[in-house]
């Protein structure tokens, strides 16, 4: 059966919330005995969204109609001279100019969000003084990855991730006294001698602070983008400012400042206040141009179920906080997908001469 044309343009029109910008042309509409059925094919994961997103095309075609999400997720270009990861298309850093801010935990939901929305996801926690990934997914604290020819690595699974991390390959007694290069050596060796299986998005844990070690490694590995993590506290907004710099100084795109412990919600009367201050993730994406991504409450749970290996986004995958994790994961898959759409652009350059 033929497909009215202009259902077509209706969907393309159709504003993709994670963007803001319209859907455009990622539609395909069949008309079959069974009714409408509309396929869409998104350059990001969003698989949360989808009865959602069948509940806003039945509205805007004024009929029922079965949607099928599917998701076509590309390699986008990375800085400078660093080759790509085999195995891997996107690597996606995690940082905070400040220690303390909740990079780990957010690193791990937002991985396991990602997760969620359809992705293949790996963790590589870089953050060597303080390892922390294998706790948060409820790893025993004697896993060690598998090793295939006496070469490679095999990353250990937990939650359909995979991790690598640091913790794995020494014990509590190891003294972490690495400095400078033999950490980002130990560092870049257990990531590319990994054998990661087939990734869309690799987030790495960086370490904290924007010193050396952190912009050896921004230089070093391929990421395609960045995510800072701060709170609304003065003082962390500074050490977070720093971070933009440093990812901006590495051609590192920052795809985004997700504000975390942003408010306390009361356990008892549910009343929200404003411990560390206001607004201020997002005063600090409009001065440099990025995208708030989202804002986590300070929750006794987000903490609790951290500590406890089964983090929120896993422990209670209905609740608002979850929601907040999904809608970032899918900014920022979107972010990126724009960016490597934007860069498959012919550029047109000027020159002085
Ligand atoms: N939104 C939140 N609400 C309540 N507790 C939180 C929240 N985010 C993180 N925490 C808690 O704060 C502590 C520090 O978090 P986390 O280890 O993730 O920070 P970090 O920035 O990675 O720290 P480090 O600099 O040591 O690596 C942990 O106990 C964690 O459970």
């Amino acid at each position: 059966m033929s497909v009215n044309p202009q259902l077509l343009s209706q969907l393309a029109a159709l504003v993709d919330l994670n963007t803001n910008q319209p859907y455009g042309d990622v539609w395909q509409v069949q008309e079959n005995a069974s009714g409408l059925s509309v396929i869409a094919t998104l350059a990001y994961p969003a698989q949360t969204e989808r009865d959602a997103l069948q509940t806003r095309v039945e509205e805007l075609l004024g009929q029922p109609v079965t949607l099928v999400l599917q998701q076509d997720i590309k390699a986008a270009s990375t800085q400078g001279a660093a080759s790509s990861l085999k195995g891997v298309k996107n690597i996606i850093a995690v940082a905070s100019g400040k220690g303390g801010v909740g990079k780990s935990t957010t690193t791990v939901n937002l991985a396991l969000a990602m997760a969620r929305e359809g992705a293949k996801v790996g963790i590589l926690d870089a953050d060597i003084y303080g390892p922390s990934q294998g706790l948060l997914l409820g790893f025993a604290g004697d896993t060690r990855p598998g090793v295939r020819g006496e070469q490679f690595f095999v990353p250990p699974i937990a939650h359909c991730i995979q991790v690598m991390s640091m913790a794995f390959l020494t014990t509590k007694e190891t003294p972490m006294a690495w400095r400078g290069p033999m950490a980002t050596g130990a560092l870049m060796q257990i990531l590319t001698q990994t054998e990661w299986q087939d990734l869309d998005y690799l987030f790495i844990d960086m370490p904290p602070g924007t010193g050396d070690i952190q912009l050896t490694l921004s230089q070093k590995v391929p990421v395609s983008g960045s995510v800072v993590v701060t709170t609304p506290q003065d003082i962390a907004l500074l050490d977070a400012r720093r971070g933009i710099e440093m990812f901006n100084k590495v051609n590192i795109p920052v795809l985004g400042v997700v504000e975390n412990m942003s408010t306390h919600i009361c356990s008892n009367c549910g009343h929200a206040e404003a411990i560390f201050g206001e607004e201020g993730g997002k005063a600090l994406a409009a001065e440099y141009g990025v995208e708030e991504l989202g804002k986590l409450p300070l929750s006794l749970n987000i903490r609790k179920q951290a500590d406890a290996g089964k983090p929120t986004v896993l422990s209670e995958p209905d609740s608002d906080v979850t929601a907040i994790y999904q809608s970032i994961a899918r900014k920022v898959g979107a972010t990126l997908a724009s960016r490597s759409e934007q860069f498959s652009m012919p550029v047109i350059g000027m020159s002085d001469d």
